[in-house]
């Protein structure tokens, strides 16, 4: 945590702003009940959901409650809803209006009583295009006299590095970077947060974490669904800026990066940014981008069947995109990132393949591979060669396997908002991207963007719920990664092949 910011305990106060919307009763205020549930939210805090819907006090308290889930039983939980609920109001305004925000100043007044000072969290859960003005005009008729102020953005931060520039160029006079929160939730999540122990923690893999033993690494971000709904926003956006800029760039940087000096949020993200700038795009002609048809059955639509999508749309859905990190360390070594939405599966995994055994003694040996699924079912688990149990000698692929939810039974991992608002008020920045790791970002995939742009290349189709364009494999191939999982392996379970 940066020595100079406070965390907020008490006197403190969080205005959700497009609190009317998806994410609002999705995430963010089940998040803030368990974090408030488990007592780990300032016991005084007063929560206001601000947006220009007209929404009836009773109906946002239903609308913003309605994902959370409670037993029957549990009377204790639901007292606490009770008490949660009074917590929470709401309040009407625009979000380019002067009288709104006055407006809100004053319901935070009196909500907020006599308070030695105020410490306000603005969380802004908005379209991109009102930042702006809302953080203009919270500075102006918001900002504590006394007391900490801190503001929340969501992504996307930015279209490229121009724009996220120029919107940095506008926010940071007004706050300064100690108290703003850029979100990439995946920073938020479990086993993102668990690459930094899993490598600084072990070395049994510090040691071997570089090209001397690693041969390539993989991040997969598959989606079973597609864009239905969302089209508009995502043609524009493509999987490129949906998925990769942020969040796969974010898990990257972590595999990527070089020890932190500590695990402060400067240091932490230091190492990051250093990472970051040692990396580049490889061949653009051997990035793979698709877009999904309907589905083989029928059932599901093609990404432009869907109406909000513009007619003959190439914006890819799919995109598989070689990434190199240019330092001692990582040399060579490609890192895949794959990215799609309407694919088999929904998983988020990190897959490190080790080099081969050395020729010899054992031809036959499986690669070692580290895999770090992401969700769902978080796991870490390494496979790896034993002798085939039985009479037989030749090695066999298996694993080892620590699946949290059969390791750690007691265990309720954590959403991600809810690690990212606990941060938030924590003042800790560390899961929050800083505004020179979201450049490195922007600067990273941005040829690919302007290729995208200019040329319009024709993206590869790909069935609705199969396993991504058919060039797949040839992509993963020439990058090294070399598919020698035998029949009888599946993980969780091994069926053994026939002893001979
Ligand atoms: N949903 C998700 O899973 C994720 C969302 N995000 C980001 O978080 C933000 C909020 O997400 P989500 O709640 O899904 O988004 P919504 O589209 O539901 O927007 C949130 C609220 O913003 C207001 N709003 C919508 N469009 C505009 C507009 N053009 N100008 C001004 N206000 C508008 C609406 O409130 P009202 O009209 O009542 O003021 C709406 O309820 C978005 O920027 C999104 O990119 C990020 C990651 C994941
Ligand atoms: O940021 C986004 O993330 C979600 C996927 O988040 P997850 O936590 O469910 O993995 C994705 O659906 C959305 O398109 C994107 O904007």
């Amino acid at each position: 945590m940066s020595s100079s910011i406070q965390p907020i305990k008490q006197n403190a106060s969080m205005v959700v702003f497009g609190a009317s919307g998806d994410l609002a009763k999705k995430k963010t205020f089940p998040a803030l009940f368990s974090l408030y549930k488990d007592g780990r939210l300032p016991q005084d805090l007063v929560i206001v959901g601000y947006a220009r819907s007209k929404i009836e006090p009773n109906d946002f308290i239903e609308r913003i409650t309605q994902y959370i889930k409670i037993d029957d039983n549990d009377s204790e939980t639901k007292q606490k809803l009770e008490e949660f609920k009074k917590m929470c109001t709401y309040y009407r305004g625009s979000y380019d209006e002067v009288e709104s925000f006055q407006g809100l100043n004053k319901h935070l007044l009196e909500r907020e009583g006599d308070r030695t000072e105020r410490n306000r969290v603005f969380y802004l859960a908005l379209p991109p295009d009102v930042f702006v003005p809302v953080a203009t005009h919270l500075k102006q008729q918001c900002y504590p006299e006394k007391g900490a102020a801190r503001l929340i953005i969501e992504k996307p931060f930015g279209f490229d590095l121009d724009s996220a520039r120029e919107l940095q160029s506008k926010l940071g006079p007004l706050f300064h970077e100690n108290e703003v929160y850029r979100i990439d939730h995946y920073l938020g999540k479990e086993m993102v947060q668990n690459l930094v122990h899993l490598r600084f923690c072990n070395p049994i893999f510090s040691q071997l974490w570089n090209k001397d033993s690693i041969s390539n690494v993989q991040i997969t971000f598959k989606e079973p669904i597609g864009t239905e709904g969302r089209g508009g926003y995502f043609d524009s956006s493509t999987i490129v800026r949906d998925i990769v800029q942020n969040h796969l760039v974010q898990v990257l940087s972590l595999i990527a990066m070089e020890p932190p000096t500590t695990l402060s949020a400067d240091d932490l993200r230091d190492a990051k940014v250093q990472a970051l700038r040692r990396t580049r795009l490889g061949e653009l002609q051997d990035v793979v981008l698709g877009q999904y048809i309907k589905s083989k059955d029928g059932k599901h639509p093609g990404y432009l069947d869907d109406e909000t999508v513009p007619k003959g749309s190439k914006c890819p859905t799919y995109s598989a995109i070689p990434m190199f990190v240019d330092n001692d360390r990582w040399d060579g070594v490609p890192f895949l990132l794959k990215a799609g939405k309407a694919m088999n599966a929904g998983k988020v995994e990190v897959r490190v393949q080790f080099k081969p055994v050395a020729n010899g003694l054992f031809n036959d040996a499986y690669h070692n591979e580290l895999v770090i699924r992401i969700q769902p079912n978080e796991a870490v688990y390494l496979k790896m060669n034993i002798k085939q149990p039985g009479i037989s000698s030749k090695p066999l692929l298996t694993d080892l396997d620590l699946t949290y939810k059969n390791r750690f039974t007691n265990m309720k991992l954590h959403e991600a908002y809810e690690a990212l608002f606990f941060d938030a008020f924590a003042g800790d920045q560390s899961r929050f991207a800083r505004i020179d790791e979201l450049e490195c970002a922007w600067t990273l995939v941005g040829p690919l963007l302007q290729y995208m742009e200019k040329e319009k290349p024709e993206p590869k189709p790909y069935e609705y719920g199969s396993e991504g364009p058919d060039c797949l494999n040839e992509f993963l191939q020439k990058f090294g990664y070399s598919y020698d999982t035998p029949d009888y392996y599946e993980y969780p379970v091994t069926n053994l092949p026939e002893d001979k």
